[in-house]
């Protein structure tokens, strides 16, 4: 038997505070130790943090990572423990993201990533260099390294350590998901363990997709896979949702958390690599330990199982066919034993049941930890939010309510770094901390409705429930004397007054009155935030907190510079359609009972009159409801469609409710506001990024803002396309939903799927 215990983690870094990301390291190893294992892995570009980025330009930034392990191994630290750190390598005159693999003081081998992260958020070729010779090179460590450690060189490359007693390897992040992944020729080769150390942020209902791969590289060749990530803002838009993770032979063992206020998170797993015993032997001896550490049966039927990897391998012919003539592949001999040998008084984890958030708690949870990652280290006092009673702003609203429960959790759970930064940010003395969120709520948010004449008194209502629920500190002002004060000086000036379409005003005077409300919003908004701690004699200022989603984003449906410009936004990539599915959540599972009463009320600006024969009303204002919306963002961005493909896809996918002339309305009335409005997307207020769809112009969706928005030759050819679909009419109307091609699947992240989007059925 040999029997192994292994360590990953969770680690709260922070891009640059190479302090903070050293003492989260080293937490992590000790209680790495303490669990008994023989490997700990970190996550990718640990000491540096993940999220440098031109950072790791700088010299000084790798220069700083060498000093930071130096530190490490001239300590006790990887004494009896194979450790994994994650930090910038520059070989000659190129940089690398590399695994550094230690034992005992000494570095044994640097695994350079292969295949870098280059789309979506990552830009790694933007500072890295890919490894791409299939062999070890001597790498001569810097002259204080050396020195220091009395070690001249060290391995560097592709390839594994081979151990007295089994062999390791590292595979760096994105690896793991390239249609040829190292972990496929070294499991060949007889690697049992696989490290991977990642950076890798949250996307809704993206995990599934992440633990596929883990489960798909171990299921059918073996082995051990190790997943270590990062967790919580470390300084950007991004928020690396953890689930660090051991998975064995295609089951998940040991599982870690994906939304915590926790700084370190160790997730261990003790699994035996070599022989296979009777399952019932095991069953008992499962019994008598009766205490199987980090892996809890759920369904009581998966018990520990010995002999995991080599008896599977050995059961495979195909396998020990390709590992026979497999090319070979450079190895580091290490002579040193990770395992032990049979005991009882070590238990071997079991599968586990996969625990997935649903797509409603992870907008609870993913936004909440990184909003409490964000106020902690801006060195602000709270949270400021304009609050109109509305959908959006609610859902912010009951983000942060969830912030304040998760906080008091931690400080009931005995989390000290929580507390203490409970205590700072929300002023306690007296060795007093928070035990209510309402309480700790009332310290650290402020809500404010801001209502003119055109707001009515049901959101007016809607706002001060809800912030007395979640225990804000709740103003409710009226901003009409401001606006008649900004339209008495531009009478004096001009000699106009603006006046509204339903009082006989023309469009540019209508739209100039609501954007004088919007604009004035975002002003006292932003006031209030640094001056209300001052007349509440608290030090520091608040953030101001934004609430656009990426639906109004895209069409372009908000003012320029209104208060949808803020310090932050948590929900600005969160679609409308999952923010409705949220705020039906958030009722009952964060106890704020009036969120359901403003998920059903239908989404309105409240910039215009209400008369009895008009009400403003969003989706009217828009030409398009937010089902389509989350439509033309999808197959905008996920699938790279230019007007002509979107058509063509819509036509097939509405093609039973639509004809084709009125999808080709649908679709131009989409990109002329699109394009309109892109501009407004290059002053976006940084979000959360939570969806692929995003038109984030900043970090993600990167595209010219001045458009022609006539799109004379993309729109000709869609007219084109009509009057020939016009003549095919009656062969596409034929067509069951099952023969609607429609959107192909993303791949598990949550696209429409053929027909499901009936834009009728929205409305
Ligand atoms: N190509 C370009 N590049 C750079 N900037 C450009 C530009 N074209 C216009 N601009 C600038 O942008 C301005 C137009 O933008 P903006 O001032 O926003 O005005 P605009 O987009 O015309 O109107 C705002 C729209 O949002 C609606 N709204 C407002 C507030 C809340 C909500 C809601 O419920 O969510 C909706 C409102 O009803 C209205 O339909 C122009 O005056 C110009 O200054
Ligand atoms: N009466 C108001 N009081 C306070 N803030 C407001 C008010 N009206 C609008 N805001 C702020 O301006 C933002 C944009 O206003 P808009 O009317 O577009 O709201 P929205 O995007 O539809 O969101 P919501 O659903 O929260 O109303 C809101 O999210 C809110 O933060
Ligand atoms: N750091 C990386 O290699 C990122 C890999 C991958 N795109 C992810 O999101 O997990």
């Amino acid at each position: 038997m040999r029997l192994l215990k292994v360590a990953t983690c969770n680690l709260n870094q922070w891009a640059m505070d190479f302090d903070c990301n050293l003492n989260n390291i080293k937490e992590s190893i000790t209680r790495a130790k303490q669990s008994g294992a023989a490997i700990r892995l970190g996550p990718e570009l640990e000491i540096t943090g993940y999220g440098c980025e031109d950072h790791f330009l700088e010299l000084d930034t790798v220069a700083h990572a060498w000093e930071c392990l130096k530190d490490i191994l001239l300590g006790d630290w990887t004494d009896g423990i194979l450790c994994s750190f994650g930090m910038p390598v520059i070989r000659g005159s190129e940089r690398y993201n590399s695994q550094v693999l230690c034992l005992n003081r000494k570095i044994i081998m640097i695994r350079p990533k292969m295949w870098l992260a280059n789309d979506g958020n990552y830009r790694e070729l933007r500072w890295f260099t890919a490894w791409k010779h299939k062999e070890l090179v001597d790498f001569q460590l810097p002259s204080e390294i050396s020195t220091a450690l009395s070690q001249q060189t060290v391995p560097f490359g592709y390839g594994y350590i081979q151990f007295l007693d089994t062999a390791v390897a590292a595979e760096v992040c994105e690896e793991l998901y390239t249609p040829i992944p190292p972990h496929a020729e070294l499991a060949l080769h007889g690697v049992e363990v696989f490290m991977n150390a990642s950076g890798s942020h949250h996307q809704l209902r993206k995990l599934d997709l992440r633990l596929r791969s883990f489960i798909g590289a171990t299921h059918s060749r073996g082995g051990v896979y190790m997943y270590s990530n990062h967790q919580g803002c470390d300084g950007g838009r991004l928020y690396y949702d953890g689930c660090s993770c051991v998975v064995l032979n295609g089951d998940v063992v040991a599982q870690g958390s994906q939304f915590s206020l926790k700084d370190v998170e160790v997730v261990v797993a003790q699994i035996d690599l070599d022989a296979l015993t009777h399952l019932y032997t095991v069953k008992i001896l499962y019994v008598m330990v009766h205490a199987v550490a980090q892996a809890v049966s759920h369904d009581g039927l998966n018990f520990p199982m010995t002999g995991q990897v080599a008896s599977l391998r050995g059961s495979i012919s195909c396998f020990q066919e390709q590992a026979s003539c497999n090319p070979k592949v450079p190895s580091v001999a290490t002579p040193y034993k990770l395992c032990q040998p049979f005991n009882l008084q070590m238990p071997l984890s079991s599968p586990l049941e996969i625990r997935y958030h649903s797509p409603e708690e992870e907008i609870a949870f993913g936004p909440s930890c990184w909003m409490w990652d964000y106020l902690r280290r801006s060195g602000a006092s709270g949270f400021l939010l304009p609050l109109s009673g509305g959908a959006d702003s609610s859902s912010v609203a009951a983000i942060v309510g969830c912030m304040c429960q998760l906080v008091v959790k931690g400080v009931e759970n005995g989390d000290e770094q929580v507390k203490a930064d409970a205590i700072r940010i929300g002023h306690y003395t007296d060795g007093e901390f928070p035990t209510d969120s309402k309480e700790f709520a009332k310290r650290i948010f402020y809500t404010v409705f801001m209502g003119s004449e055109n707001s009515s008194e049901a959101t007016r209502m809607r706002a001060k429930v809800l912030a007395t629920e979640i225990g804000s500190w709740h103003l409710d002002v009226s901003i009409d004397g401001v606006v008649s004060a900004l339209l008495s000086l531009f009478q004096t000036l001009t000699g106009k007054r603006p006046r509204y379409k339903v009082d006989g005003g023309s469009n540019i005077e209508n739209l100039g009155l609501q954007n004088i409300q919007a604009r004035i919003r975002m002003v006292l908004a932003f006031m209030l935030a640094s001056l209300l701690p001052w007349v509440h004699n608290k030090p520091g200022f608040y953030l101001v907190l934004g609430s656009s989603n990426v639906d109004e984003g895209l069409r372009g449906y908000l003012t320029k510079y209104d208060c949808s410009s803020a310090d932050i936004n948590p929900i600005g990539s969160i679609s409308k359609q999952d923010l409705r599915r949220f705020l039906r959540w958030a009722a009952t599972h964060l106890g704020y009972a009036s969120l359901a009463e403003i998920e059903a009320a239908p989404p309105t600006a409240e910039l215009e009159p209400i008369r009895s024969n008009y009400s403003q009303l969003d989706e009217v204002d828009m030409g398009m409801t937010y089902e389509e919306l989350s439509v033309y963002g999808r197959l905008r961005k996920i699938f790279r469609c230019g007007p002509v493909s979107m058509f063509q896809n819509l036509c097939y996918k509405w093609g039973a409710s639509l004809s084709p002339a009125e999808v080709a309305d649908k679709v131009k009335h989409f990109f002329k506001y699109y394009s309109i409005n892109r501009h407004k997307m290059t002053v976006l207020t940084p979000s959360y990024h939570a969806e692929s769809y995003s038109p984030e112009d900043n970090r993600f969706d990167l595209r010219q803002f001045l458009y022609n928005v006539r799109w004379p030759y993309q729109f000709r050819k869609i007219d084109q396309l009509v009057r020939e679909f016009d003549g095919e009419k009656p062969a596409l109307a034929k067509l069951s939903d099952e023969e609607k091609v429609g959107v192909a699947s993303d791949g598990g992240m949550g696209v429409v799927a053929a027909g499901s989007d009936d834009p009728k059925a929205g409305l």
